[in-house]
């Protein structure tokens, strides 16, 4: 009840009808690192090198026809090709392949794997010593100078003279643009390790980091290109692209009516739906087949619950819908708000099965709190599905009672009433998900759409296709072709196409766009609001994490250290005061962050300062606040990118604030 009251009597209007606040029960976990073997470079596996971004192929001479047949590449390279890896456990296999692959990013294909695995092993995979050992040991390869090379200097001062200050050069820009060390980058060495949004340290990377000058003045065809002629050109004949995400309570039947309506689109197979019939029957699981549509892991079929977000896609007369199945437990809630942060539109499921709706709806259920979360992640439009009416024998006043509960909650959560449709049905009978009932008891007092006319109906918000393009990474993952790795996400703003460079902050890791897919199909160009995955070559993966944001070189996303931020404050235990930890959600990014500053107490309706300088901020204040971070994060005024500049702040596993950013300071 207190948190009732709370929302209630909150005011949402401040936040330019984009935002509103919700508290969650959950652990704070988030997004699972990825598993550093999905995109450990393996050359043993005969994947090429990642080094192609830095070799200078001028540099590099040629062999003579009286090459000395001890020193001369060709026998480095016949070398390679006749050489066996030694036997070595995973962890020092990985840490090995990661050093050949820092040296090689540094003098190419100079060196036989044979000398470089010795040089690595002798020096106990330390990079430096190995590169040193290379580089000024006796067995330097000798120079075999071709016609046309232009490199005078390689002549005057031999390869490994150039080749080490090469690689000296790297370490100085690495340091001149390292931004912040944390006690934890310090042990950071090699390559191999995992970067996990806790973990990783986003010092700038600055290995292939555009020049001061190539952002000024210099723009390429990528940055002149008109995106909405593009777009047009592109998508203008298909149907709108929508995001859908299905929300609500544990259990209330999400993937049951989701599942239920792919089958009736013709979406399943009837064959691979008679599958999961009998396979479900066989474990006593019947009732969950259509769940298992989306539920596809062995664990969720077990446990007859949504772990992660299931993905699936459908049409509509007038749009190409991508559905994500949100987790309804609390413990998933994290990959809910992964999955919400994708999403235009939301459907919220409720069982209207009696108590089952008031176990949702009250203070530790998800029917609020996801409601709340979506509506704090810029989604303004719903359609609530009161579900498992067929339990209520299609009652009315049922319908009714929760639909009166619910209107009351969302208006005041900072939906619009026009923005909500409701709808009675039934996931497990299919009534009213694709065609209209035949359910005598229901069609006699329910002559509204279906769920799918509903779906249909919904408004494709405004995709922000003009704007510098922005992407916060979701995953990060070793890709199927021979270079490069791959990196999904959701384009938050701007476009981009194959052949770009892009930028990774903050790490401010350079790289090209290779390929670009979606759903699986590549595609040459993508633009705001589409998930995609994307193929990078030329950087290097581990400078680049989950939370971090791929972004326009020449109008990189700002880097900070500190915001400020306007948030809302809900579902304290304790006051917030100054010095008061959170963790910060940003996309993708979830960031350890502590309230530095309580700039002032602003009043929920006008936005004026009611009291500067605060002691503490309890709840349901509205409050000018300044967060500082450890390591810097890449972020946006919401001013300037509304699609980057929402934050919420979470403690213990629950949301006890959100908000817009107000300014970015990088100290
Ligand atoms: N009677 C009835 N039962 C339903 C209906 N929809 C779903 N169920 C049952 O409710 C149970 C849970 O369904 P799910 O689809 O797994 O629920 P969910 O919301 O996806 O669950 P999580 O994703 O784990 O939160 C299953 O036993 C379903 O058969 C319905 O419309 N009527």
């Amino acid at each position: 009840m207190a948190r009732h009251r709370n929302v209630r009597s909150m005011q949402y209007d401040e936040f330019d009808d984009d935002f509103a606040v919700g508290s969650v029960n959950d652990e704070p976990e988030c997004i699972s690192p990825t598993d550093a073997q999905q995109w450990i470079f393996d050359r043993a596996r005969g994947q090429s090198s990642l080094d192609s971004f830095l070799s200078n192929n001028e540099d590099i001479q040629e062999e003579d026809d009286d090459e000395d047949e001890n020193e001369s590449p060709s026998k480095e390279r016949r070398d390679s090709e006749h050489f066996e890896f030694p036997e070595l456990n995973e962890l020092d296999k990985s840490r090995l392949l990661s050093c050949m692959d820092e040296i090689r990013n540094i003098i190419g294909e100079t060196y036989s794997d044979r000398r470089l695995v010795a040089a690595i092993m002798s020096n106990d995979y330390d990079f430096n010593k190995a590169l040193d050992t290379l580089l000024n040991g006796e067995s330097k390869p000798q120079v075999h100078h071709h016609p046309r090379a232009k490199i005078p200097d390689v002549v005057e001062k031999g390869i490994g003279e150039m080749l080490l200050e090469k690689s000296q050069q790297m370490k100085h820009q690495k340091e001149a643009v390292t931004v912040t060390v944390t006690p934890a980058s310090k042990n950071k060495t090699s390559g191999f390790e995992v970067n996990s949004p806790r973990t990783l340290t986003p010092n700038s990377s600055g290995r292939n980091s555009p020049q001061e000058d190539e952002n000024k003045g210099n723009r390429t065809k990528e940055a002149i290109r008109n995106a909405r002629e593009l777009f047009e050109k592109e998508r203008g004949s298909e149907k709108e692209q929508l995001h859908l995400v299905v929300i609500g309570h544990v259990d209330a039947g999400k993937s049951t009516m989701m599942g239920h309506l792919l089958f009736d689109l013709g979406n399943v197979p009837q064959r691979l739906m008679h599958k999961y019939e009998q396979e479900s029957k066989k474990m006593g699981k019947q009732s969950f087949m259509f769940a298992w549509v989306l539920d596809e892991t062995g664990e969720e079929r077990n446990r007859g619950i949504t772990m992660d977000c299931g993905y699936q896609r459908f049409e509509t007369p007038t749009k190409q819908v991508t559905l994500l199945d949100a987790p309804g437990h609390k413990d998933f809630i994290p990959n809910m708000i992964c999955g919400a942060n994708q999403a235009d539109v939301a459907i919220l499921v409720v069982d209207a099965t009696r108590g089952e709706f008031e176990t949702g709806f009250e203070q530790g259920g998800q029917t609020r709190e996801h409601a709340l979360l979506v509506r704090s992640l810029g989604v303004s439009q719903l359609c609530v599905a009161i579900n498992k009416l067929d339990n209520e024998k299609w009652n009315q006043d049922r319908f009714n009672d929760i639909m009166n509960k619910l209107k009351f909650f969302l208006k005041h959560a900072g939906f619009k009433d026009s923005d909500v449709h409701y709808i009675p049905c039934s996931g497990l009978t299919g009534e009213n998900l694709v065609k209209p009932s035949t359910e005598s008891e229901l069609i006699s007092w329910y002559k509204g759409p279906t769920l799918l006319q509903v779906v249909d109906s919904f408004k494709v918000p405004e995709r922000a296709i003009d704007k510098p393009f922005r992407m916060s990474v979701s995953d990060v993952f070793k890709g199927v072709g021979s270079s490069g790795f791959c990196i999904s996400g959701r384009i938050a703003s701007g476009h981009v196409c194959t052949n770009d460079k892009a930028l990774i902050c903050p790490s401010k890791e350079q790289g090209v766009i290779k390929h670009i897919t979606i759903d699986e199909f590549p595609v040459q160009s993508a633009f705001a609001g589409d998930q995609v995955s994307i193929t990078l070559t030329g950087a290097d993966p581990t400078n680049v994490s989950v939370g971090f944001i791929l972004c326009d070189t020449h109008n990189p996303v700002p880097l900070a250290t500190k915001i400020k931020a306007r948030i809302i404050v809900f579902n304290v235990k304790s006051p917030i005061t100054i010095g008061y930890p959170v963790l910060l959600h940003h996309h993708s990014l979830v960031e350890p962050a502590t309230v530095s500053k309580l700039k002032a107490q602003l009043h929920k309706g006008t936005g004026e300062i009611i009291k500067k300088s605060p002691r503490c901020l309890t709840n349901n204040s509205c409050a000018l606040i300044e967060l500082s971070f450890q390591r810097v994060i890449a972020i946006e005024k919401y001013s300037d990118l509304k699609e980057m500049g929402r934050i919420m702040l979470r403690v213990g596993g629950t949301t006890i604030a959100a908000g817009l950013v107000t300014d970015i300071i990088n100290s």
